[in-house]
């Protein structure tokens, strides 16, 4: 199983929009995918009174395979903020070798062909006091996908991440340019700009609304 992180320029960049797209794409090429959210901070309690966050649900909805939500999401706090606010405030905790553990003993076993994995917010977001979600790819030797929400100030986060990822020793395998708005000024201008700075290749853009998007090019 090859496994990729998806991590992006801030939250609301387009990681899960993005992901779910990549989902069937690779579906469409007869692939399995196994899908992860392994923190989510924000959550709604289930009718079973579970609480449930919308990303892992999206991710479950896209993947074509069986998989429970406490496989995709071990982790989930109820407040919308960084997870190691929204954890401290539901006296909850979580660290980097729960992380390792949940994905070597549970998504590793599925024995999908590719499993996606999708981080919380930017890149350096801190699940606890002392650690980084970036240690997971980090530690884990994931390749890394970084999804950059195109609006302006983009440029910025999105060089500054891939500054670090490398820093990091980490492998950033390619980079999605995402719009989530309706609109951004000199968006061609902007793609161009990032095409020549990142250090790893463009694997596809994704318009306003677009939710089909067929010709990613990436090779894990
Ligand atoms: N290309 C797009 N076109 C239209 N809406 C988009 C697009 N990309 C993202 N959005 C919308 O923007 C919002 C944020 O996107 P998304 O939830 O994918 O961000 P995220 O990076 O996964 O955030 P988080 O850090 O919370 O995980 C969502 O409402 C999503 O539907
Ligand atoms: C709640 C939000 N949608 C994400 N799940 C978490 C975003 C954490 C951002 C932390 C930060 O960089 O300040
Ligand atoms: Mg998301």
């Amino acid at each position: 199983m090859k496994t990729v992180f998806i991590t992006g320029t801030d939250t609301d960049a387009g990681k899960t929009f993005t992901s779910v797209q990549l989902i069937h794409w690779w579906q469409n090429q007869g692939l399995s995918v196994a899908v992860s959210k392994p923190v989510a901070a924000g959550g709604t309690l289930n009718p079973a009174g579970r609480l449930e966050n919308e990303d892992a649900l999206a991710l479950m909805a896209a993947t074509q395979l069986e998989t429970t939500y406490q496989e995709v999401n071990p982790y989930c706090f109820n407040a919308p903020a960084s997870p190691h606010i929204s954890a401290a405030q539901d006296n909850a905790q979580v660290s980097l070798a729960e992380l390792q553990q949940h994905h070597q003993d549970v998504i590793a076993t599925r024995g999908a062909d590719i499993c996606l994995v999708e981080g919380a917010g930017g890149w350096m977001v801190p699940i606890n006091d002392s650690e980084l979600l970036s240690a997971l790819p980090i530690t884990m030797r994931w390749p890394v996908i970084l999804v950059v929400g195109m609006k302006l100030g983009c440029l910025n986060h999105a060089l500054l991440t891939a500054a670090q990822i490398k820093a990091q020793g980490g492998h950033l395998v390619g980079w999605i340019a995402n719009s989530p708005l309706p609109e951004m000024e000199f968006l061609a201008e902007n793609i161009d700009t990032l095409a020549s700075l990142i250090d790893a290749p463009l694997i596809g853009t994704i318009g306003y609304q677009q939710t089909e998007m067929t010709n990613f090019d990436l090779v894990l």
